[in-house]
Order: structure tokens, then sequence, then C-alpha cells
């Protein structure tokens, strides 16, 4: 499914009267009817007819506007209305100000404090204060109103309170969440959801999302890249079919990298779940000083080889037909120099995980190597990891999300895993994928050794980079909300591993 930024709405709205010759009020129209259906279906499928009316509370906007023109459609319905209105009318928009003046002529009441609402009767009130046109922090009055609106909800108890496009101080593309926002029960929101509102904090505030029809279609109205969830029906079509007489030797060979003396579980995960993804050969390539209790432990299905100089194991990279390094590999300069001679000379599909993203140091040394390669690596930092390779601090990451994810990925041709809640996937072409499935469950140690096995058994397998990224994630999800089902917390990253196949036959329709 499409998401929205900000500056796609915009176009969006300001194309559709220039490819149409159809004015915006039109569209308004349209989403204003939305909103009026959503109304009428809910008083309809409730018991309570005493709490019957509908308050809108309305800025002078066009998300505003949008909730008059709602009022004034519920009339017809015989379902009253009250309205407050929040700034200076006479600095309204142009359509606001239309709908305003239409609803002057129509029996809606216009109140001047919210103390004259009969809170008694109302069963929903919408608010259509500020929507994609948020500047700012919420100014004070907003604040003020906002707290207003707060106390008679709760003092009257009042459940549905819906937002109209987007919850008032929801930044349409960060998802950051200004002082003074209230939580939501609904938010009908008008072509597609936007950006804030499949990101936290924006995300636990706006409720159940309600997507109503523009009535002109606007997808092929496009000013660039796209930001898409990751649905089922898109992760079904990149599924992969094996041929019946498919054998280990054209299923791939994985080679993963990784293991010290003090972390030998990372590279064993990550191992164990290439093999559990359907790899023809795993192998897996441990310092020497670590390969004993390695062996003890891993699964037999995987092959384990010990590398004491980074020589070594250059050369024992035999028939590889995708690699990834970094699961435990630990921070030092032999790591360092390992990760700049492999990316210098390895030109296969190729992951990089964890303390192999940590050895890259802002990729100083080896950015041009990924730039210039024919096809894109890929990277599945964490936010901390990512801030490391960035220079960029996590609080500043997490306001320019999907932004800074674009930016790494178009400028360094990295197929970026960006880890985090949720997941984000950034292609190089600049395409978004944001992860809509995974748990709580999922935050323990392993889950992202788990996930790194994942992505290079699908490349080893012959799927491209950016294609393993997206199936690797959303295969690791799926996976982990079937275990949530049943055990919410204590499931283990092996038992994600372990359930991946059972994911792959649900997406064979
Ligand atoms: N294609 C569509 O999705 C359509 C969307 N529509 C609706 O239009 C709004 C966007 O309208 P716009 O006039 O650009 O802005 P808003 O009404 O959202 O906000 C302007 C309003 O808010 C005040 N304001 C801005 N920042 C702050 C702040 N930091 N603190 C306090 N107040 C602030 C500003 O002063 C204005 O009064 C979109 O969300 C949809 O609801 C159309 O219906 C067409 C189709
Ligand atoms: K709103």
């Amino acid at each position: 499914m499409r998401i929205l930024s900000k500056k796609e709405t915009n176009y969006i709205d300001e194309q559709i009267p220039l490819r149409t010759g159809l004015p915006l009020a039109l569209v308004m129209e349209n989403v204003g009817r939305g909103i009026a259906e959503e109304i009428i279906n809910s008083i309809n499928s409730t018991n309570n007819k005493s709490a019957s009316h509908v308050v809108f509370i309305c800025g002078t906007g066009n998300n505003g506007a949008d909730g008059l023109v709602a009022a004034r459609q519920l009339l017809e319905y015989k379902i009253p209305s009250y309205v407050f209105i929040h700034g200076d009318i006479l600095k309204g928009t142009d359509l606001f100000r239309t709908q305003y003046t239409a609803c002057q002529s129509l029996d809606i009441k216009f109140v001047n404090s919210m103390k004259d609402i009969p809170w008694h009767s109302v069963g929903i009130v919408l608010e259509g204060l500020i929507g994609t046109g948020l500047t700012s922090d919420l100014r004070d009055p907003t604040q003020q109103l906002l707290e207003e609106l707060h106390h008679w909800l709760t003092e009257y108890n009042i459940e549905n309170l819906w937002a109209i496009d987007i919850p008032a101080g929801v930044q349409t593309n960060s998802g950051q969440v200004s002082k003074g926002t209230l939580t939501y029960t609904k938010t009908i929101t008008f072509g597609a959801s936007k950006l804030g509102m499949h990101l936290y904090p924006g995300t636990s505030y706006c409720g159940e999302i309600s997507i109503k029809p523009l009535g002109v279609p606007w997808e092929s109205i496009n000013m660039g890249p796209h930001v898409h969830t990751l649905d089922k029906d898109l992760v079904c079509k990149l599924s992969p079919i094996r041929p019946s007489n498919a054998h280990k030797g054209v299923n791939g060979h994985a080679h993963i990298i990784g293991g010290s003396k003090s972390m030998i579980g990372a590279p064993i995960m990550a191992a164990e779940a290439c093999v559990y993804t359907g790899a023809g050969k795993t192998t897996l390539h441990v310092p020497t000083d670590c390969i004993l209790p390695v062996q003890c432990k891993i699964m037999p299905e995987t092959m384990v080889q010990s590398f004491e100089t980074n020589a070594d194991l250059l050369l024992s990279l035999t028939d590889c037909t995708a690699m990834a390094i970094g699961p435990g590999l630990g921070r030092s300069k032999e790591a360092e120099s390992l990760l700049t001679s492999l990316v210098s000379s390895f030109e296969g599909p190729l992951v990089i995980d964890a303390d192999g993203l940590y050895a890259l140091h802002e990729l100083r040394a080896t950015k041009q190597y990924f730039i210039d390669r024919n096809r894109s690596v890929i990277m599945t930092p964490h936010i901390g990891e990512f801030a490391h390779l960035t220079g960029q601090s996590i609080p500043y990451i997490q306001s320019h999300y999907v932004d800074m994810a674009r930016e790494f990925s178009m400028a360094y041709n990295v197929t970026l895993v960006l880890k985090g809640i949720p997941s984000i996937i950034a292609l190089p072409s600049g395409n978004i994928y944001i992860n809509t499935l995974g748990n709580s469950g999922m935050g323990t140690g392993g889950m992202g050794d788990t996930l790194t096995g994942i992505i290079v058994s699908l490349l080893a397998q012959g799927m491209n980079e950016d294609t393993a990224a997206i199936l690797g994630v959303y295969l690791h999800s799926a996976s982990a909300d079937f275990l949530h089902h049943t055990k919410p917390i204590g499931y283990t990253p092996s038992d994600v591993g372990k359930g991946i196949g059972y994911i792959l036959k649900q997406l064979q329709v």
C-alpha cells in the first residue's frame, strides 16, 4: 500500500485541478462524504442513540474545511452537528471560507465556546484543527484548546475522538509528536495514509486508520520515489519458486563470517537461520580461537571453517554465491582491515551487519567501493549502528527516519535495512518499504543475527539485493508474529529462523 509524504499530498492537491480541470473543492466534497459515511456507520452500529450529536473542532485551513463539508453532508441524514472554530475566520483558506459561508445558512450550530456544547449527548468528536499543514510544534493557544477538549471528553466519558486526515500535532513526515497532542480512537485520512502515521511516536496517537477515497485517481501523479508498506500481496510476488529438480549445487552457497572469542552465538544464529531459509550450502567462517565451541554448538547442517589471518580467510571463500559479514565479529583493527579488503575485492552479493558495520567507521575508507560496485551491498544497522555509520545523533535519525535512510541508500548505493520500530528498507532507487509486522517479543539479543542469516540465504539462492532485503524482513517478522500469537515473549531468534519455511508456504498462493 502506498503511503504519502507531506510533499506528495501537496503535489497531488496541486496536480488534480491542473490535470483534470476539476476544482479541489470537488475532492474536498468527496473526502467530506467519506467522513460523513464513517460517522453514519458508527451511529447506526451503536445502541446508544441518545449520544447522537457530533462535534467538529475546526481550524481555518483546509483540514477544518473538510470538517465543515462533513457537517453539512450529515444534515441530509438528520444528524445535527455542533462546530467550534479556532482561529480567525477571515484569515482562513479560500475553501474554508466558502464552506463556512455555506454552513451559515444551514442548521449547523456554531458555538463560540466549548462550554456551549451539550456534551452529555455527544457521541463523536472530530478534530479538524490542523492536518498536513502543521508547520512546527503546536502553538500555545492550540495546545490550550486541546487541553480544554481533553477536559470535556474526560468529564463526559466520550471515547470517540476522531482525527480528520492526521491528528493535530503529529508531523506528517516524521511521526514526531508535539506537546499537547491528544490520543485518538480513529483517524480518517484521504487517498492514502501519511508517513507519520506509521512511525513512532505518531502511530500510537492515531488509533484505527480509515482511508477514504479522493474521488479522482491519484496514483499516477508521481513526484519521485515512493513509500510503501510491506504487505503480504507484495511479498507473495517476490517469494521464490524452486524448480522440482533443484539440488544443493544450484540452491546457493552462503558464506558467513563472524564470531570472536566472547561472541560465538551470533554467527551460529545467523548460519542456522541461513540453513532454515533454504540455502543449498552454508559455511560459517570463525577465527581459529573459537572454532571448537562453535563446532560443539552448531547444527550439523552447517560447515565450519576457521581462519587465522585475513589473508587465509579471503583465500578460502571459494564457491561463494553470497556472503554476510559481521555477527559477533568483534571490534578490532583486524576486523577493520578485513572489511576494507573484502569490500574492495569481493564483487558478489554481500550483507554487512553488526560489528562489520562498526568496522566501516562512517564509510570513510570504503564509500567509493560501494558507489562503484555493480550491485548494491545490503547493510542492516540498528539505529545505534546507523548513527555510527552516518555520524548523526540517534534523536536526529529518529526525527528524520525515512529521509535519512533514503539519502544514505541513494548516496552510497546501499540496500539499507534500518532496524527499528518499525524497520524500514531503503532501496538505492529511493523507494522505501515500511515493515508493518513484528512485535515486542522480538526485542531480544540475536534477532538481528537471524535476520542476517535469512537475507544472505535468499541472496545465495539467487535473489537480487532489494528483493532479498524486502522478503527477508517480511519473513523474519511474520515468523516472529506467528510465535508471538501463542507465546508473547520468550520465543528465541532460533525459533524465528526455524519458522521461515512455514511462512514461505503461506506465501505460495
Ligand atoms: N489530497 C488530500 O489529501 C486533500 C487534503 N485536504 C485537507 O487539507 C489539509 C491540509 O490543509 P492546509 O490548508 O494545507 O493546512 P491545515 O488545515 O492542515 O493546517 C493549517 C492550519 O493549521 C494552523 N497551524 C499550522 N501549524 C500550526 C502550529 N504549529 N500550531 C498551531 N496551528 C498551526 C494554521 O495556522 C492553519 O490555521 C489536509 O490535512 C486535508 O485535511 C483537502 O481537503 C483536499 C484533499
Ligand atoms: K486533524
